[in-house]
């Protein structure tokens, strides 16, 4: 089996490389990072450590690499032979990467009708289905009902803490020692992908949104009001008993919204959200706060990880007044290395704060999240 991964970033080589490799199948990277690229194809395997007392290594071996922009004419080749495509490139490269996709998809028609499988490992929900769109907006609708029988895009969530890497050598990963791989099967042919340490469900919803909203949001708690006060790293700000108190108040809200919509038993709820607070304090993994917190005008979406649980808890009649204290620290996120905060900063700037909120969380301003947030501006 074989499997061409876009984004050999952080994930790409600490989860879904390792993983697929475990898995049997022989890995090719395609990225635009030329030293990354040069590098796999030069060594073809690269390490991966699990940050815990053990340090237990894992050679991931047989990969290669692709220039996903200059080497065209091979990728298009890795996507004829591949059974299945993964990317981890970040939500926002989705819709760059569509056109090449659907070249792809267009020539592998003509050379075969092999079983693929695609699936976006990106942190949002229903990311595979947005690919998906992204790519037929490149095919005309006979490509599109050409490719129904034999390629199915399958919606997932991942999870694992892999920090920016800074190490001598540009491939060798450190990664937490939990993952998990939730991947959606619609139908029989899904079930012939072959991944044990993947979880296959019929319906990801539910483990997409407690992933998102507590990983994730609990994540960008720590990470923007650790921003606020100076800290470097999640685990220093997770000592700080004011940014742990509202970190956890923050889960207790997605929390409720989680066990009330999808009737999760409340006590294991409570361990898994136990769980996710220890990994912030991983002492073997120094995990930048600038990282957790990049891309603000992202995790301010309404379908993202702060503003969609807010407006969740609204419905469930409960004010998410922890949520807004996060969505206002977002607005105040002013990190010189984060093109999107700059961005955000220049914009509040120029049109004022209840601008800004409605434009980068979609919220109004007669809403009754609106004025939570803007309390606490
Ligand atoms: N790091 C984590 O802890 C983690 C965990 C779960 C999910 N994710 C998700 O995985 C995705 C990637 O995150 P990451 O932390 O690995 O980021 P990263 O920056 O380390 O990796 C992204 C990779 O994509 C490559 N890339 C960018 N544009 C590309 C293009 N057009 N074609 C091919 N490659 C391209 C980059 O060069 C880079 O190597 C994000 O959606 C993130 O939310 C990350
Ligand atoms: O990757 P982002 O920017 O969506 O979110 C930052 C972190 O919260 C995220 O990368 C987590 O480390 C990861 O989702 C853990 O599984």
């Amino acid at each position: 089996m074989k499997a061409l991964h876009f984004g050999a970033g952080n994930i790409g080589r600490g989860f879904i490389g390792l993983i697929l490799q475990q898995s049997g199948f022989e890995v090719t990277f395609a990225d635009i990072n030329e030293k990354v690229i040069e590098e796999l194809n030069y060594r073809k395997e690269y390490q991966v450590e699990i940050a815990d007392t053990t340090h237990e290594t894992f050679i991931v071996t047989g990969v290669q690499g692709i220039h996903s922009q200059k080497e065209p004419e091979k990728l298009f080749h890795a996507m004829t032979e591949a059974d299945l495509i993964t990317t981890a490139v970040g939500p926002s490269v989705l819709r760059y990467l569509a056109p090449t996709l659907a070249e792809g998809l267009r020539r592998r028609a003509k050379k075969t009708r092999r079983p693929l499988s695609i699936i976006a490992c990106e942190n949002m929900v229903r990311g595979t289905s947005k690919f998906q769109a992204f790519i037929q907006e490149h095919l005309s609708s006979e490509e599109q009902i050409a490719l129904q029988s034999n390629v199915h895009f399958l919606d997932a969530a991942v999870d694992r803490i892999v920090p920016i890497q800074e190490n001598e050598d540009p491939l060798f990963v450190v990664v937490e020692p939990y993952y998990e791989w939730v991947i959606e099967t619609k139908d029989s042919f899904s079930n012939q992908l072959s991944i044990p340490q993947a979880i296959f469900v019929d319906d990801l919803q539910p483990y997409i949104e407690r992933k998102l909203y507590t990983v994730n949001t609990g994540h960008a708690a720590a990470a923007y009001l650790g921003y606020k006060k100076g800290y470097k790293w999640v685990a220093e700000a997770m000592k700080d008993e004011e940014i742990l108190k509202t970190t956890k108040n923050v889960l207790n809200e997605t929390g409720y919204i989680l066990t009330k919509t999808y009737q999760l038993d409340e006590r294991e709820h409570q361990k898994y959200m136990n769980k996710i607070l220890s990994r912030f304090c991983n002492p073997y993994l120094p995990d930048d706060i600038v990282r957790i917190a990049r891309s603000p005008i992202r995790k301010l979406q309404p379908d993202d990880r702060l503003v969609a649980p807010a407006i969740k808890c609204l419905e469930l009649k409960i004010d998410p007044i922890h949520l807004a204290y996060v969505i206002a620290s977002v607005l105040k996120y002013d990190y010189k290395g984060d093109p999107e905060a700059q961005e955000m900063q220049a914009y509040i700037q120029e049109h004022g704060i209840e601008k800004a909120i409605q434009r980068y969380t979609g919220i109004s301003e007669n809403s009754r999240l609106f004025h939570l947030i803007r309390k606490h501006i």
